[in-house]
């Protein structure tokens, strides 16, 4: 792949938000990792770490959701929002005290890593999309996933088989794209 290629391919990155069944194997995710685990850190302090979920640890989020809610999940009825993707990877940031390296730079790191993460996904050929709905710092929830004190969990990438009859409109690629012009500027007067 030409260096043309890749930001080719960055340009054309989008958010699936309907995917299929299939999804990466963990044995496919340390591979995309090593893609991701190179992210610019101060310090190297590695403020972030991934818990994914699948089968029914989805049900268990959905449940999660339902406690957070205030609402009473029957055994057939739940919110299945996180059945949507046959794998989501939770992101959490997990800074570390540390005296010139704020907490706000290490949650950078962790959505930097969380963004790699989703571009490498999506170079690899699968469907991302990464959602946090209203409910990431739930106490039910933060408990399902082991979020610990003065952790952040920062979404869930949701991740899956890119649909075929979608892999057309992509290949269009007829979509408006921000204009650059609009986010690169000079220093005031
Ligand atoms: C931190 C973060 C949280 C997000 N949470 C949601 C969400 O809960 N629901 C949603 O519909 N989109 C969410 N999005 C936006 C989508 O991931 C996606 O970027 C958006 O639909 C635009 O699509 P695009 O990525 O193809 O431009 C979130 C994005 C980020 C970066």
């Amino acid at each position: 792949m030409t260096n043309q290629d890749f930001l080719a391919t960055m340009a054309a990155r989008r958010s699936i938000s309907t995917v299929d069944d299939a999804a990466p194997s963990d044995a496919d995710l340390l591979t995309i990792l090593r893609s991701v685990t190179p992210v610019a850190d101060h310090k190297g302090l590695k403020p972030w770490r991934l818990v994914t979920l699948r089968g029914d640890d989805r049900i268990r989020l959905g449940r999660a959701f339902d406690k957070a809610d205030g609402k009473d999940s029957a055994a057939d009825r739940f919110n299945r929002k996180p059945l949507r993707a046959p794998l989501l990877i939770a992101v959490i940031a997990s800074p570390k005290d540390h005296g010139s390296v704020p907490r706000w730079e290490q949650e950078a790191v962790a959505s930097g890593a969380a963004h790699l993460l989703s571009l490498a996904l999506w170079a690899a050929g699968w469907g991302v999309m990464w959602r946090t709905g209203s409910n990431t710092e739930a106490k039910p929830v933060r408990k399902l996933h082991g979020v610990r004190k003065g952790e952040r969990l920062m979404g869930w990438l949701y991740v899956g088989a890119i649909p075929e009859k979608y892999r057309a409109k992509l290949e269009s690629g007829s979509r408006k794209r921000p204009d650059p012009n609009e986010f690169l500027h000079r220093l005031p007067e």
